[in-house]
């Protein structure tokens, strides 16, 4: 085997070659640091055809068959994908077609990126989740911008990504408020006002994600089974394929074939802990294909780093239910996500009372 002699880890991540650099080594199968123990390996038998996530046309925010198919949707999927958006073709191909540009520069251009010698705070390339927290790695690169300020992004961030990634960005930002304003309608609370914007949506991080092709999609995953730490995720696939979310059974998983000019929106855990228990922040992963290199954009909307989250007191008023969850500090809770592979429900379990 061609890896025989190489030494994969340091190959990957230490040298910045990433998953893509050991895909074009044109491998026949993949190095044992990326073969999944038998129980996190996804056999087609695991997937149903009998249930979807909703695709809801939001092309009229008021209408009432629209938000409560949000809110219902949010409630037992945690998932929904919207048409309709408001967010033209032509800038969702841009970003796409950008992020492919990023990946595909030669490693010496994007090295300056890597996680560990970047002189910018907010422009990451890595590889996998947690390299060197994790068992077994993922056949994953990413580009992680932190979304603070329209100035840092443009020094910051790589030329020949940024004007798109930022467009894009400013766009779902839009978006994002008015699906809290629906969110937060179908809890009886008050409206989306300034402070839950500053509780609900202070941090945001733009992610290139990109899945080379792999020899062996039996053996490894994409993303291993997580939901995610943000308080909402919007994502955007390209037409490959490979998202699946747990299904109501919570044995079985449902996949989310790429639909053109969709965004896919999933409740993370933050709203979960919010709206205590009422929205789920559901699992989810993504397997890996042997014929064709997949891109996703996820643009994680998250509190300030040093934001105090917990049940919303208004809404356990309304309700008269206890916390399930206690208090935390986005940026520890974040931590806590990052300190460990991807270990499915595992880290809103530590925030439960
Ligand atoms: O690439 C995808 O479809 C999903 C990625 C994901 O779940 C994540 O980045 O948290
Ligand atoms: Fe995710």
């Amino acid at each position: 085997m061609l890896t025989e002699s190489l030494d994969v880890v340091d190959f990957v991540v230490n040298k910045g070659n990433g998953v893509r650099g050991l895909a074009e080594m044109g491998l026949q199968s993949v190095p044992n640091q990326y073969v999944q123990p038998v129980e996190e390996r996804i056999d087609g038998a695991k997937v149903v055809s009998d249930e979807s996530i909703p695709i809801i046309d939001v092309s009229s925010w008021d209408d009432p068959t629209v938000t409560d198919s949000i809110c219902v949707a949010s409630r037992k999927y945690g998932f929904f994908q919207i048409i309709n958006h408001g967010i033209p073709t032509e800038v969702l191909e841009k970003v796409q077609a950008a992020a492919h540009r990023f990946f595909e520069m030669p490693m010496e251009d994007k090295i300056k990126y890597k996680r560990d010698l970047a002189a910018s705070g907010t422009a990451k390339l890595g590889t996998s989740f947690s390299p060197g927290k994790e068992k077994v790695m993922e056949w994953k690169d990413y580009l992680s911008l932190q979304y603070f300020t329209e100035g840092i992004a443009a020094v910051d961030w790589p030329p020949i990504c940024k004007n798109e990634a930022l467009n894009y960005a400013k766009m779902v930002e839009v978006l994002v408020r008015k699906i809290y304003h629906v969110l937060l309608k179908g809890l009886n609370l008050k409206s989306f006002d300034k402070t839950k914007e500053s509780l609900l949506m202070s941090w945001i991080a733009v992610n290139f994600n990109y899945y080379p092709y792999c020899p062996n999609p039996d053996l490894t995953v994409g993303v291993g089974r997580h939901s995610d730490g943000s308080a909402l995720t919007v994502l955007l696939q390209d037409d490959v394929g490979g998202l699946l979310v747990r299904a109501p059974d919570r044995c079985s998983w449902i996949h989310v074939p790429p639909t053109k000019g969709a965004l896919v929106i999933n409740i993370g855990d933050i709203l979960q802990l919010l709206s205590n228990g009422i929205y789920k922040s559901i699992e989810h992963m993504v397997v890996t294909n042997q014929r064709k290199t997949r891109v996703s954009i996820a643009i994680f909307i998250n509190p300030a780093p040093h934001q105090v989250v917990a049940p919303l007191p208004e809404l356990l008023e309304i309700s008269g239910e206890k916390p399930l969850y206690r208090e935390i500090v986005f940026i520890d809770y974040f931590k806590y996500f990052i300190s460990k592979g991807h270990d499915g429900k595992a880290t809103i379990e530590w925030a439960k009372i």
